[in-house]
C-alpha cells in the first residue's frame, strides 16, 4: 500500500538569518494492505511532514514513493483518488451542516448524489453520528467533530487512510471511543490505516506495527510488543521472607536472560525477557527449595522505555524540548 525510499524534505528558514530545516532526512517505509500502522515520534520529529508528502500535499525534496498503487511524483492525482486524509485540524467548515459537508466531499471525488447519501449514511451510523445530519458542524462536540472528519476522509471509499494525530485535544472517554471506531473501521471496511501520534498509549492500543521517527529519521519499527521486548524485557519484583532473600536471588539469577538485579532485604528486582514464562519456572524452583514467595509483580516495559533506550531521551522530555523554529516558507 505504501512503499517509500529515501524521502526527504527541507524547508527554507524565513527572515534574514536564512538557513534551512531538514525536517525529514531520508525515510524508507513499507506498509502492507490491511495494516494499522502507527507513526510515532515527539513533536517536531517529522511525522506531519512525512504524511503531507505521502498524501501529495508537499513535494519531497528527494526520494520516491508509491502510495495506494500510484507513483507519488508521476501520478499524484492517482494517489489522491485512492487515499483518505484526515488532517490534524480537521476539514469541516464551522457554518456548514454535517450532511452538506459529507455531500460536498463525495461530490469532490466525483460520486453521484445517491452514492454519497448511501455511503454517508452508512459511515454516519458506524461512527455514531446518525441523526446529526442537520446540525452545524460548529455545534458538534470535539469527539463528534473528529468522527465527522473521519467520515469525510472515508466517504469516497479509499483503500488507504491517513490520520494525523486522530485523538489530539479529546478527553479520555472520547479518545477511547474514537479508538474503538478506528479499530472497527479497519475490521469492517478492510481499510489500511496509517496514523501519526505522539501518544504512547494510542500507539500501543491501536497499532499492529509501529514506526518510530526522531529528528527526521526512522529509529525503530516493529509490533509494540516486539519493540518493548527487544529493548528492556519485563520488570519483575519478588517478595520473600528477609532471611531467604539471598538464596531466592541466587535461584532467580538462574532464569534465562535474567539481568539488572537489585536485591534488598525481602525484595528482589530484576528484568527478564519474558516475565509470563519465567514466573512459573521461578515458582517451581523456589518451591523445590521450600522458599515461599510473599508477593510477585511483573510489569511490561512501556514504549517510553523503548524510546529512551533508542534515543537516550524520554518521549515526554523530547516533546517538551522540541525546538520549533520560526519558519513558514515552503522551499
Ligand atoms: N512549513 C514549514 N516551514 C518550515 N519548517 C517546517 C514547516 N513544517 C514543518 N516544519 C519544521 O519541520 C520539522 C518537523 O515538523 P513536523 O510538523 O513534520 O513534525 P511532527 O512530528 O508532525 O510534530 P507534531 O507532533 O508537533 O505535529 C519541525 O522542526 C518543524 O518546525
Amino acid at each position: 500500500m505504501i512503499t517509500a525510499r529515501g524521502l526527504e524534505r527541507r524547508f527554507r528558514r524565513k527572515g534574514r538569518s536564512g538557513g534551512e530545516v531538514h525536517a525529514v532526512k531520508g525515510v524508507d517505509l513499507d506498509v502492507e494492505a490491511g495494516e494499522l500502522v502507527g507513526f510515532l515520534g515527539p513533536n517536531g520529529a517529522g511525522k506531519t511532514t512525512t504524511l503531507r508528502m505521502l498524501t501529495t500535499l508537499l513535494k519531497p525534496s528527494a526520494g520516491t514513493a508509491t502510495v495506494g498503487g500510484h507513483d507519488l511524483l508521476a501520478d499524484p492525482l492517482g494517489v489522491r483518488r485512492n487515499i483518505g486524509y484526515v488532517a490534524q485540524g480537521g476539514g469541516s467548515a464551522p457554518e456548514s451542516r454535517v450532511d452538506e459537508e459529507i455531500e460536498l466531499q463525495g461530490r469532490l471525488y466525483g460520486m453521484s448524489k445517491a452514492d454519497v447519501h448511501a455511503r454517508g449514511a452508512l459511515l454516519a451510523e458506524q461512527l455514531d453520528l446518525a441523526g446529526l445530519g442537520g446540525r452545524l458542524t460548529k455545534t458538534l462536540s470535539g469527539g463528534q467533530r473528529r468522527r465527522l472528519d473521519i467520515v469525510l476522509g472515508l466517504v469516497h471509499s479509499p483503500g488507504l487512510v491517513f490520520l494525523d494525530e486522530p485523538s489530539t485535544g479529546l478527553d479520555p472517554q472520547s479518545r477511547a471511543n474514537l479508538w474503538d471506531h478506528i479499530r472497527r473501521l479497519r475490521a469492517e471496511h478492510g481499510v489500511t490505516i496509517f496514523l501519526t501520534t505522539h501518544y504512547l498509549d494510542e500507539a500501543d492500543a491501536l497499532a499492529d506495527r509501529l514506526i518510530v521517527i526522531d529528528d527526521g529519521r526512522i529509529v525503530a519499527e516493529g509490533t509494540p510488543d516486539s519493540l518493548k521486548a527487544r529493548v528492556s524485557g519485563d520488570g519483575v519484583v519478588v517478595g520473600v521472607e528477609p532471611e531467604v532473600t539471598s538464596a531466592a536471588a541466587d535461584i532467580a539469577r538462574q532464569l534465562t536472560g535474567a539481568h539488572d538485579f537489585d536485591v534488598e532485604d525481602g525484595l528482589i528486582r530484576f528484568r527478564v525477557p519474558r516475565g509470563d514464562t519465567a514466573m512459573p519456572e521461578l515458582l517451581r524452583a523456589l518451591d523445590a527449595k521450600d522458599i515461599v514467595m510473599s508477593s510477585i509483580q511483573v510489569t511490561r516495559p512501556t514504549l517510553d522505555d523503548v524510546f529512551l533506550t533508542l534515543t537516550g531521551r524520554s518521549l515526554r522530555d523530547a516533546e517538551q524540548g522540541a525546538a520549533q523554529p520560526e519558519v513558514t516558507h515552503v522551499a
